[in-house]
C-alpha cells in the first residue's frame, strides 16, 4: 500500500521531463536545438578537462612495476641490477686460471661464508658472495666481514636466496661451476622464538636455490651446510653418517634434516651433484655472537654472570668444538672432490653424486672446561651459574666420527680447543678494542 502511495506522489511532480507535452514553434525548436548543443559542448569540455587533469596527475605507468627491469626493481627497494652491478658481479666471479672454479657463496657475510670465500679467492677461484645481511645478530659485524671480502676482491651481492629473479640473473651473468651454500637461519635455541625464519631460510630458501640450480646450464655442483644437530637425541657415539637422524631435538635440526631429504630429491630427479656437510659447533675469529664461546667471552670481560648448562643428574654437557680453519679445509675438500651435475635444461641425464660428511674435531670438551680455557686466556675469573639444561633444543653432547671425511675429502682437523680459542680471543680483543667499535657492540 505505502509503496503505491509513494509512486503516485512521484507521478505528480510536474517538472519531470517528458511528462508534459506542449505545442512547439519552429523558432522555439531551433532555440532548443541550439541550447542543447551548447550544453553538450559545455559538458564535453568539462569532461575533457576532467580527463586531462587526471592524466596529468597520474604517473606515466601506473601498472605494478615488473621486477625484471633494474629501474623498477630499485623502485621496489632492491639494490641489484644494471650494467655497473653486472660488471662487479663478473669481475668478482672471474677465476685466475682455466682450471679454477667459479663459485657462488651464499651467506658470504656470515662466519663460515667469509672464511670460505677468502680461502677460495686466495687460491685463485672466482668467488661471488650473496647475503641478505639480516639482523639475527649484530649487522655491523657482517658489514665488517663484507669490507674484508671487498678488500680481497669478493663482491657480496645483497639479496635473499628466496629471490628467484635475483638468482636467475646471477646465473645469467656467471656460469657458476659450484655453489657453496652457507646461507641459513642458524642457532638451536632461537628456533623457539622465531620458528618461521627457519622454514623461510633453511627450507623455502634452499628449495628456491635448488630450483634455480636445476635449470641452470651448466648445472653447478652444490656443497651445503647441514649440521651436527641432525643426530638429535642419538646416544650412540661417536656420531657416524650411518647413524639414525630421525630424532631432531630442535626445529633448527629438523629443518637441516629436511634439507638433507630435499637434497636427495633434487639429486634423484634432476641429476644435481650435492654434498652436505654436518658442521660440529664451529668457532673462531669473526665468529657468531649468538654462540656460547662468543657471548661467554663478552660477559666474562664485563664481569657478568654466565649460565652453564648441566645435563640431568649433574651430567656433563659437551661439544665437539671445531675450529674454523679446519672447517674451511673440509669445505674446500668437498668442493675439490665434487663431481659435475649430470642434468641439463632441467632434465637428468644420468645418476649424480650425493654425499654427506661429518666435519667435527673428534674430541668433545665439556662446556665448563671451555669456560676454564677462556678464564685463562682472558685472565678474568668467570661468574659461573650452573643450571639444568632447559628443554629448548639443546642436546647433551656431540662427537663426530670423521673417518668418511678423512677418506673421501682428506679432512684432518689439527686445531685443539685451547689453540683455537687463543686465536679467537686475540681477534675479539683487537676487533672490539677501538672506542667506536665498542659502542657499536
Ligand atoms: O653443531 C651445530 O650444528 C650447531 O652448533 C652450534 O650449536 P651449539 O652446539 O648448541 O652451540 P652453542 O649455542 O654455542 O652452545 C655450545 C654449548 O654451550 C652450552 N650453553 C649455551 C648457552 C648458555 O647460555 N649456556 C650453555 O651452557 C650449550 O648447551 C652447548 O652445549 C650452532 O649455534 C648451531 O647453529 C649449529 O651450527
Amino acid at each position: 500500500m505505502s509503496q503505491l502511495k509513494t509512486a503516485s506522489h512521484i507521478d505528480n511532480i510536474p517538472s519531470t521531463p517528458g511528462k508534459f507535452k506542449t505545442e512547439k514553434s519552429p523558432y522555439i525548436h531551433r532555440l532548443r536545438i541550439h541550447s542543447t548543443l551548447s550544453k553538450l559542448t559545455l559538458w564535453s569540455s568539462f569532461f575533457l578537462v576532467f580527463i586531462l587533469f587526471f592524466f596529468l596527475l597520474s604517473p606515466p605507468n601506473s601498472s605494478p612495476p615488473s621486477p625484471s627491469s633494474p629501474s623498477s626493481r630499485r623502485a621496489l627497494g632492491d639494490s641489484w641490477g644494471g650494467p655497473d652491478w653486472e660488471k662487479r658481479v663478473s669481475k668478482s666471479a672471474r677465476r685466475n686460471s682455466a682450471s679454477g672454479f667459479t663459485v657462488l657463496v651464499t651467506g658470504a657475510a656470515g662466519f663460515v661464508g667469509t672464511h670460505v670465500s677468502l680461502a677460495l679467492k686466495r687460491r685463485g677461484d672466482g668467488v661471488l658472495g650473496l647475503d641478505n645481511f639480516n639482523h639475527y645478530y649484530d649487522p655491523n659485524l657482517k658489514r665488517a666481514r663484507q669490507k674484508l671480502l671487498d678488500r680481497a676482491g669478493v663482491f657480496v651481492v645483497e639479496g635473499d636466496i628466496n629471490d628467484a629473479a635475483l638468482l636467475h640473473k646471477l646465473f645469467d651473468v656467471v656460469p657458476f661451476t659450484h655453489v657453496m651454500h652457507l646461507a641459513a637461519q642458524a642457532g638451536v635455541r632461537y628456533a623457539m622464538q622465531n620458528p618461521s625464519s627457519y622454514v623461510h631460510s633453511n627450507i623455502a630458501g634452499f628449495v628456491n636455490l635448488l630450483e634455480v640450480c636445476k635449470s641452470a646450464n651448466p648445472q653447478p655442483a652444490i656443497v651445503w651446510a647441514s649440521s651436527s644437530s641432525v643426530y638429535g637425541i642419538n646416544s650412540k657415539v661417536p656420531f657416524s653418517e650411518k647413524d639414525r637422524t630421525d630424532q631432531p631435538a630442535s626445529l633448527y635440526a629438523a629443518t637441516k634434516k629436511a634439507g638433507e631429504e630435499i637434497a636427495h630429491t633434487y639429486n634423484h630427479i634432476y641429476g644435481l651433484s650435492i654434498t652436505g656437510l654436518r658442521f660440529f659447533t664451529v668457532y673462531g675469529p669473526w665468529g657468531r655472537p649468538d654462540m656460547a664461546y662468543f657471548f661467554f667471552t663478552k660477559d666474562i670481560l664485563k664481569g657478568k654472570q654466565i649460565t652453564i648448562f648441566e645435563a640431568p643428574g649433574l651430567g656433563t654437557v659437551a661439544r665437539d668444538f671445531t675450529y674454523i680453519d679446519d672447517i674451511v679445509k673440509g669445505c674446500l675438500g668437498a668442493l675439490d672432490t665434487a663431481k659435475k651435475s649430470t642434468g641439463s635444461g632441467g632434465k637428468k641425464k644420468g645418476s649424480a653424486q650425493l654425499r654427506i660428511f661429518n666435519l667435527g674435531n673428534t674430541s668433545p670438551v665439556p662446556v665448563s672446561e671451555l669456560v676454564s680455557i677462556l678464564e685463562k686466556l682472558l685472565k678474568v675469573k668467570a661468574k659461573r651459574k650452573m643450571l639444568p639444561m632447559p628443554r629448548n633444543g639443546d642436546v647433551k653432547f656431540t662427537h663426530a666420527n670423521i673417518s668418511l671425511a678423512h677418506r673421501e675429502l682428506g679432512y684432518r682437523p689439527t686445531t685443539d680447543l685451547e689453540t683455537g680459542l687463543r686465536k679467537f680471543v686475540r681477534w675479539y680483543l683487537d676487533f672490539y678494542s677501538g672506542s667506536k667499535k665498542k659502542s657499536a657492540w
